[in-house]
């Protein structure tokens, strides 16, 4: 379970370019939700995945994972607990080594392991298991350098790689941003595989409106930091893209009368 608790966040406080990045944001995600965050350019979603995840200070508030107050633990310490994938395929993998390899190295960073055994049979069948999830075909691929994969299996790579140390939370930070859109319908599909499969607490930011129609349990618009909307259940089977973008449109028509 992830709770935020009125979190605060301030760029050049008191000078003429002040920013308020979050403006008092409270948001909970029960265990085993799937939370879809949108919202307009600077509503504050990369702010709240940085302050989530520990590279963003927050000026006030509070952020819990499963009851634990996290606000003040370093990056590093939440690691274990909190898996992030990012928009660039190309960041989350070793483009040089081969699919198995980067399956070593992320069990490596996870679980605090040796290379001792290196890639024994034992390994190699359960990457093979955890790769098969995905639906891509990646397991018959483990020998295959990362460089030869589509974007697509990249970033999917990518996923179930950040997620093989059994995180309390994914977030998923635009992460089909980058690709064409076949493309990222394809990872869209491997990540609700991989999500289910693992029984994974998920919060993915997506400028992406079809892909919140589709996927998650409740759709979480922010604006100017806080949270503006949230459709979930009955309501959210039945939201469609141009309600969503008719959301978009009363926040920027009340802005500009506002101005
Ligand atoms: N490091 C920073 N320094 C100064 N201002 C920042 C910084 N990071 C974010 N901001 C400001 O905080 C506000 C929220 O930005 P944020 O990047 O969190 O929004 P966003 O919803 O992720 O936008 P986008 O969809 O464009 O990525 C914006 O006004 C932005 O300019």
């Amino acid at each position: 379970m992830l709770e935020v608790r009125a979190a605060r966040k301030v760029f050049y406080r008191g000078q003429p370019d002040e920013k308020i990045a979050l403006n008092g944001l409270d948001l909970t995600l029960k265990t085993g939700e799937f939370g879809v965050v949108i919202g307009s350019n600077g509503a504050g979603k990369s702010s709240m995945l940085n302050a989530i995840s520990g590279s963003l200070s927050l000026d006030s508030g509070q952020i819990l994972i499963n009851g634990d107050d996290i606000t003040a633990l370093p990056v590093h310490k939440r690691a274990t607990r909190i898996a992030r994938v990012f928009q660039d395929p190309m960041l989350g993998t070793a483009a040089s080594m081969t699919v198995a390899e980067n399956m070593l190295l992320a069990e490596l960073r996870s679980k605090k392991r040796t290379l001792r055994h290196g890639l024994n049979a034992k390994r190699l069948a359960d990457y093979r298991d955890r790769l098969a999830i995905l639906g891509l075909g990646l397991e018959e691929r483990l020998e295959t350098r990362v460089d030869l994969l589509s974007g697509g299996q990249r970033q999917s790579l990518s996923l179930i790689m950040a997620v093989g140390g059994s995180p309390d939370l994914l977030l998923l930070d635009e992460h089909t941003a980058a690709l064409d859109p076949r493309t990222a319908d394809i990872v869209m599909e491997a990540t609700v595989r991989a999500v289910d499969a693992l029984k994974l607490t998920t919060l993915m930011v997506t400028h992406n409106m079809q892909h919140a129609v589709d996927y998650g349990h409740r759709v979480i618009m922010l604006n100017a930091g806080r949270v503006h909307l949230e459709i979930g259940g009955e309501e959210k089977a039945n939201v469609t893209v141009a309600d969503l973008v008719g959301h978009f449109a009363i926040k920027t028509d009340s802005m500009l009368l506002a101005s």
